[in-house]
């Protein structure tokens, strides 16, 4: 019989990555076999690459799609061909019976290149506007899962459906008093988790460090500053412990944070609301960004999950008056969240996806 098998894509930054990451284990345990196409250099080589073995991951060139000027825009087109070129190699090679597209600019010659060998392709949107790299994968999508209700006004209606996000089960099985052993925490001060998505944010880094001695007389800090991003002259500060990025101790140090200050990535966000974390989203800015993260913000302000503040209201005061607002609305926070749905598992996901196989 021939082997089932699937092709997965996304990268560039964790966000593109960490369903695919869900994923895995249930599709192989329904006798999949699963292989991955990623970029040489994006964070999908360290995500899957390495913590999947049995995954055999293809890099592939791929260009930047920015939305400022950059020389660079004149050379990257022809990455995104030779990209087109390899992966259709790819795919040509595994055969695959669909492909499972999370995004980020990987993901645009990995879907052309699906279309020219004619496998069907299911993209995904985690944020509440479509990212341009979605964008452009849509026509020759089968269908789009979404994240946000809200996203069905932005894409074609007849080929979306609205999931609700998907947590990796793993998340779900932290041990507070392991989070606390691996930072050197006694447990007496409540915990705050500071993040600055998965790349680490300086803005909210530089906020943190200005007022730190100040939030240590309250809490303990677990910082999730990114790589590159540690500052050495912190290293022996008691009841505060830096990490550049985490893997597997990810769910216990989240078991140990009572209180989460964070960019608003989606998939970070719904993960703090699976696990009822009251939280401070400081989205990445309009200027910076298509503004994203402000719409995925202020849908979690509106609905009680989380308090925001705008980047460029951002100062040493109001960070730390935003955190003492935080503490305050800690019970009515967790009474919101604990009535939410819980989320759909990756089995349920993959079964969505396998809908659309050739
Ligand atoms: C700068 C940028 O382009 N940001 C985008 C990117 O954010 P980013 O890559 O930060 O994405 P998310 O916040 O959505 O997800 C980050 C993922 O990394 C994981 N994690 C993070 C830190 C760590 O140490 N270990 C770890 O495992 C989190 O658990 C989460 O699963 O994708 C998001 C989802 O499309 C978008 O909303 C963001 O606007």
């Amino acid at each position: 019989m021939k082997e089932q098998t699937i092709m997965l894509t996304g990268g560039g930054t964790a966000g593109h990555v960490s369903l695919n990451q869900a994923i895995i284990p249930s599709l192989q345990q329904l006798g999949y076999a699963v292989h991955y196409i990623g970029s040489e250099q994006g964070i999908e080589k360290e995500l899957i690459g390495d913590a999947f073995p049995n995954v055999p991951f293809y890099g592939i060139a791929s260009g930047k799609l920015r939305r400022y000027f950059s020389m660079k825009n004149f050379t990257d087109p022809f990455k995104v061909v030779a990209g087109m070129m390899q992966a259709l190699r790819i795919i040509k090679k595994v055969k695959p019976q669909v492909i499972f597209s999370k995004g980020g600019f990987v993901s645009v010659p990995v879907v052309m290149a699906a279309k020219l060998a004619g496998v069907p392709v299911v993209v995904h949107e985690s944020d509440v506007t479509p990212g341009l790299a979605n964008k452009i994968a849509l026509p020759f999508a089968s269908h789009i899962f979404t994240i946000f209700e809200e996203t069905l006004k932005h894409v074609p209606q007849d080929k979306a459906t609205c999931t609700g996000s998907i947590i990796r089960p793993a998340l779900f099985t932290g041990n507070r008093t392991k989070g606390l052993t691996l930072c050197g925490f006694t447990g007496e001060k409540p915990v705050l988790l500071v993040m600055g998505g998965s790349l680490g944010s300086v803005v909210v880094n530089d906020a943190l460090r200005q007022n730190l001695p100040e939030l240590l007389k309250r809490f303990s800090i677990i910082h999730l500053c990114g790589k590159g991003n540690l500052d050495q002259t912190l290293v022996d500060t008691v009841g505060y412990k830096q990490f550049e990025y985490v893997t597997t101790e990810l769910p216990n140090l989240l078991h140990a944070a009572d209180f989460v200050v964070s960019r608003a990535g989606s998939n970070s966000i719904f993960e703090f609301l699976a696990l009822h974390k009251p939280m401070l989203l400081i989205p990445l800015s309009a200027q910076k960004s298509r503004g994203d993260q402000i719409l995925n913000a202020k849908l979690f302000q509106k609905q009680g999950f989380a308090d925001v503040l705008i980047e460029e209201e951002l100062t040493k005061d109001s960070f730390m008056q935003a955190i003492e607002s935080l503490v305050g609305r800690q019970s009515q926070m967790i009474l919101t969240m604990e009535q939410t749905q819980r989320p759909k598992t990756p089995d349920e996901m993959v079964q969505l996806i396998l809908q659309y196989k050739k």
